[in-house]
């Protein structure tokens, strides 16, 4: 048997003449290179079967047509290519092609004080799609930090000033008093809860850019939010995170706005929405924030 014998049924005629709006495969093992590095990653790729008529659409050409991811570092320009490639191969089938890629990009990251560092990990999404000739690309990014509650904050400084009182009313204040005082556990009576948090950002480029700016805008993210999660961590360090704590007080509210003011400084961003998840150590249920800019829905 050669493959002129064989059976095609995706050439048939369908029995119900009705056009659909994505067909394809969901969950493809493939590698990617992204920032130098081969990152293993899952695609879902598809088209839309907009001849009704047709029984199928050609799942092995989608398929095959991911071998161009292989070849060239992941960029808007190679996924418009790869997308052009899922038309031309279902011509007179299909208008529209989709593909999101999920992978998790490994970045070195420095430790705060000590000469250390160590990796991170920041899930990566992007969906892809080439709509009646227009091209979008969407990159979804996963931020971890860390927030201290602003209110729990002022709630242990009054505690801590109800301990001086306490411990100094009608006593004159010596100095090495007060410091030993300040060192010891009822000079920190109370503390704030704090939380590890995760900024989801959803952000929709400029269809002309040639390379995916995930670096700057992960590395914009995190200054705007001031303690991002840390990865080598000796006790300098931790006290350095200490501080930057204290500093950087913080609602999901006050994260949303610094993310929002800071994306729409990024280049290469048109649009995008920012979601929030304070993973609350006071609560056992998340507090959540949600910013939109030039975009309806999520
Ligand atoms: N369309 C379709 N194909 C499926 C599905 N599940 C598995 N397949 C298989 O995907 C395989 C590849 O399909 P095609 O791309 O049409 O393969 P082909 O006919 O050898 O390739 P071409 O000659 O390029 O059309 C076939 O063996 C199908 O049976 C499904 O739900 N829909």
């Amino acid at each position: 048997m050669n493959a002129l014998t064989l059976p095609d049924i995706a050439a048939q005629a369908s029995r119900q003449a009705l056009p659909l709006e994505w067909v394809g495969m969901c969950g493809i093992a493939l590698p990617v290179l992204l920032d130098g590095q081969r990152l293993s990653a899952t695609a879902d790729a598809g088209v839309s079967l907009d001849d009704g008529e047709a029984r199928g659409i050609h799942m092995s050409r989608l398929y095959l047509a991911l071998e161009t991811l292989e070849q060239a570092t992941l960029s808007p320009t190679l996924l418009q290519r790869v997308l052009q490639r899922f038309l031309d191969s279902h011509e007179g089938l299909a208008n529209s092609a989709y593909l999101k890629i999920h992978t998790n990009l490994l970045l070195k990251r420095p430790a705060l004080i000590s000469p250390l560092s160590g990796w991170k990990t920041y899930p990566i999404s992007i969906d892809a799609r080439l709509k009646n000739s227009m091209f979008h690309v969407e990159l979804k990014i996963e931020v971890a930090y860390s927030s201290t509650c602003p209110c729990s904050a002022a709630l242990s400084r009054q505690l801590i000033q109800q301990q001086f009182v306490d411990d100094f009313a009608n006593k004159p204040l010596e100095h090495a008093d007060v410091l030993a005082w300040l060192g010891s556990t009822k000079g920190i009576v109370a503390t704030p809860h704090s939380q590890r948090s995760s900024a989801q950002l959803s952000l929709q480029l400029d269809d002309y850019l040639d390379e995916l700016p995930l670096i700057a805008l992960i590395n914009d993210a995190e200054a705007a939010l001031g303690t991002p999660v840390q990865t080598a961590v000796k006790r300098a360090d931790e006290q350095a995170f200490a501080l930057a704590n204290g500093q950087n007080l913080m609602f999901c509210e006050d994260a949303a706005r610094r993310l929002n003011i800071a994306l729409k400084r990024s280049p290469g961003i048109n649009g995008f929405h920012i979601r929030v998840i304070h993973a609350e150590s006071l609560h056992a249920h998340d507090a959540v924030a949600e910013s939109r800019w030039n975009r309806e829905y999520a």
